[in-house]
């Protein structure tokens, strides 16, 4: 059995959480959550930068259920590296209630990504966060994607605004539906009709098979207030970014909890006032039914 110490100052996950005020809609998908571990069972990658609180599928799915979400959408942790063990193993006893996203290099097989797609994995994610993974050449990333293409899945790329620019030629090249992880991190301390967060709203708008989760206002949030002790009107800062994209691009907008929150740094949110901030970002009936259901129903179950 295999131990592991936590990164120091490790925040973990927010133990008994609120009963949302806002009712979710019958079939909301969790569009990207992550479990954890355990790392008695699955452990960490050794190439990891950091190590977490172990968050199990049982867990995920006890959330799942207390939040009112029907099902979601696991997303491989950069702890894990590209080993999807725990990933698949949560898909396995998911009842067809969640489907994947992976990480892989280029020794996959093809029988492989074969055998992912049968357990209900819809997709690879490209990480460019200098502070979570090493380097991964982008003529490997290309090889990947155009052998994932064919199999209909999409994927999903997570970067920091600022390096957009430079990252702009390649992601603009991937064959596949591409899915930007929140929001492409925008700095809501800088204006949302501003130059950095006109580019994003640029490549959403040029390029019609880009996507983007409207997820992590806990992350992006620099003057809050946090989604705890009952605070239902949170991150008011990012309301504006997220709004822009939700109304922009109705049909192309996902939402995640991103539990178990890693790398969280001075709190932890209370889940079920996170979801409280989905109607201050997708204000309508209809919105929020594109968002929450019609959307990730499509491009995970279609
Ligand atoms: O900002 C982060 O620290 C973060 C990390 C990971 C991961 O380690 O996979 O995933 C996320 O969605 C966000």
């Amino acid at each position: 059995m295999t131990e592991f110490t936590k990164t120091p100052g490790w925040l973990d996950w927010y133990a008994g959480p609120s009963k949302p005020a806002f009712k979710l809609p019958p079939g909301a998908v969790d569009a990207h959550c992550h479990v954890f571990g355990p790392g008695a069972q699955f452990p960490y990658a050794p190439e990891r930068k950091y190590t977490p609180c172990d968050a199990s599928k049982d867990q995920l799915f006890a959330l799942r259920d207390h939040l009112g979400f029907d099902k979601n959408v696991i997303v491989q942790a950069t702890c894990h590296g590209a080993d999807n063990s725990a990933l698949l193993d949560a898909l396995a006893h998911s009842n067809d209630k969640a489907r994947g996203v992976v990480t892989v290099r280029r020794d996959v097989t093809d029988e492989q990504l074969q055998s992912m797609h049968k357990a209900g994995v819809r997709g690879v994610r490209f990480n460019f966060v200098k502070r979570l993974v090493d380097f991964t050449p982008k003529d490997e990333l290309m090889e990947i994607a155009a052998r994932i293409a064919p199999l209909g899945w999409h994927v999903v790329i997570y970067f920091e605004a600022v390096d957009l620019p430079e990252l702009w030629d390649f992601f603009t090249a991937l064959p596949t539906t591409v899915v930007v992880d929140h929001m492409g991190r925008p700095d809501v301390t800088k204006p949302v009709d501003g130059e950095e967060f006109e580019l994003f709203i640029k490549f959403m708008r040029e390029y019609p098979n880009v996507w983007s989760k409207v997820s992590c206002p806990e992350r992006l949030s620099v003057s809050g207030p946090p989604a705890l002790d009952g605070e239902r009107n949170a991150y008011r800062d990012v309301v504006p970014f997220a709004r822009r994209i939700v109304e922009t691009f109705p049909d192309r907008v996902l939402w995640g909890t991103d539990w178990p929150h890693p790398n969280l740094k001075n709190h932890m949110p209370d889940d079920g006032l996170l979801v409280d901030f989905i109607p201050h970002i997708a204000p309508t009936a209809e919105l929020q039914q594109k968002l929450l259901v019609d959307n990730p129903t499509r491009l995970y179950w279609g």
